[in-house]
């Protein structure tokens, strides 16, 4: 069996579970590769108790590796998007094939990274930056490969969907849960690009790039977190039929592609809304096979390390392989497609406003929405507090485009009646 020798940077959670996998089944994973996968290099700033590397030769400079003329598969687990950078760059430079997790590494420096390595005649690998353990960029960019995608839809932050999860289902506070997640390895290094959305932008931007072939532009995507979600709002959503989940959105209109990450409402009965914890899951919908979903651990040592094997295999099946699939879009020419301006976007909406209690106030707020085209699907009105003489005001309205309902809100917020801001959550009935 031909040998292919595989060089480690980084033994954090990613790094150390993916040599446990790697050394635990290697004889399986060699039998089913057709190689012999050796990890022969690991690059570690210091030991990691949770992987024993005693005998493995270990550099403290993860440089050493990509300069090793030995490896073949550099495996870039670092993380962050400096020192990373300049590694896999270098490793391409060197000839080598780079596997990597790094979602925020691919949405802001691929397209660079990935001409570097055309142009270098490698392979860069990336299936684990996408939704963790779940193999959705293979099934997108091969097991998909006959149709057009009409939309995708993703729970693609794993750290997201916990936080959420276990406040729907047990009322905990947020700040607590993200600890929880912080412990369990799920979080970034800096939570805030889990709870922001910009891990799930990351990993958008990679989605819709794959799916409709345009360039990696992290800096499009309209992106929103979770920090403003309420116990209130969840509660409410539920009385409407809704669950609350954060969603990656990629969807080509007439005009250009859409590409969004914000908190939305999803009825209940979706698949997409009965993803819980750190589980991912990503819809598309494609033109010829319909609605398929890929579901699974988002995040976590072993599943992560799972996908990051899965492409050490592929690449070192195609190590003399002249044809290997395509760093992106299984198309070329969609260079110059338009990213929808999120003002252009159409969507339904879940408004939370709290109003003062006096007669006439719903049927101005029903007039400023009438005014700005804005249909109302559902309402509730809840019991003055005892402490207080303003209300709850929630309403589900119909489809409009998202610049209108901009207008309205702004007239909405300058009501003398209505309190404090207007709360926003955007519903997708994902039904295709
Ligand atoms: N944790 C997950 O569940 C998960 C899932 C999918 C993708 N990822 C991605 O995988 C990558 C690694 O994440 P992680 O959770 O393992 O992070 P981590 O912080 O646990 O591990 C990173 C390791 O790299 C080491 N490191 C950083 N810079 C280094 C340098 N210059 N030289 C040597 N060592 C260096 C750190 O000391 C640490 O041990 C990130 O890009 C992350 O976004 C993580
Ligand atoms: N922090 C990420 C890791 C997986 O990419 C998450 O929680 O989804
Ligand atoms: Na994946």
């Amino acid at each position: 069996m031909k040998r292919v020798n595989i060089g480690i940077c980084g033994l954090g959670t990613v790094g150390s579970g993916t040599f446990n996998v790697l050394t635990r089944n290697q004889e399986t994973i060699s039998r089913r590769a057709g190689r012999d996968i050796q990890i022969t290099h690991i690059g570690a700033r210091r030991d990691n108790p949770a992987s024993h590397t005693a005998g493995y030769n270990v550099s403290r400079d993860v440089f050493d590796v990509v300069r090793d003329p030995e490896v073949q598969i550099v495996v870039e687990l670092i993380g962050g998007t400096s020192v990373a950078k300049d590694l896999v760059l270098e490793a391409i430079a060197n000839g080598k094939h780079v596997v990597t997790a790094n979602k925020a590494l691919i949405a802001l420096h691929g397209n660079e990274i990935f001409q570097a390595a055309e142009a270098k005649g490698v392979t860069v690998a990336f299936e684990a930056a996408v939704a963790g353990g779940i193999p959705v960029i293979k099934a997108l960019r091969e097991g998909l490969v006959a149709n057009e995608v009409n939309w995708l839809a993703g729970i693609i932050n794993g750290t997201g969907n916990f936080i959420l999860t276990e406040m729907r289902e047990k009322g905990r506070a947020f700040l607590d849960v993200l600890a929880e997640a912080q412990e369990l390895g799920y979080a970034e290094a800096d939570p805030t690009f889990d709870v922001e959305g910009i891990d799930a932008a990351h990993k958008l931007t990679i989605l819709a790039s794959i799916a409709y072939g345009v360039p990696l532009q992290f800096e499009s995507v309209y992106t929103e977190g979770i920090t403003q979600i309420t116990q209130d709002d969840v509660q409410y959503a539920e009385e409407l039929g809704y669950r609350i989940k954060h969603l990656g959105i990629a969807k080509r209109g007439q005009d250009g592609v859409e590409m969004r990450v914000h908190p939305t409402l999803v009825p209940e009965q979706r698949l997409l809304a009965n993803v819980n914890g750190v589980l991912n899951a990503i819809l598309v919908h494609g033109d010829a096979v319909g609605p398929t979903m890929y579901y699974g651990p988002g995040a976590g040592a072993e599943a992560t390390a799972s996908s990051v094997i899965a492409d050490i295999v592929d690449v070192a099946r195609e190590v003399d392989l002249a044809h290997p699939v395509p760093h992106l879009g299984y198309h070329r020419g969609a260079e110059g497609l338009k990213v929808l301006p999120m003002a252009e976007v159409v969507t339904s909406y879940y408004l939370r406003l709290q109003v003062t209690d006096e007669v006439g106030v719903m049927a101005r707020i029903a007039n400023i929405l009438s005014d700005n085209e804005i249909n109302i699907e559902a309402i509730i009105q809840k019991e003055p507090q005892p402490s207080d003489d303003t209300v709850p005001l929630i309403l589900l309205t119909q489809r409009v485009q998202e610049q209108k309902m901009n207008k309205a809100i702004t007239e909405l917020e300058g009501q003398t009646s209505v309190i404090g801001k207007v709360t926003r959550i955007r519903v997708e009935q994902l039904d295709g």
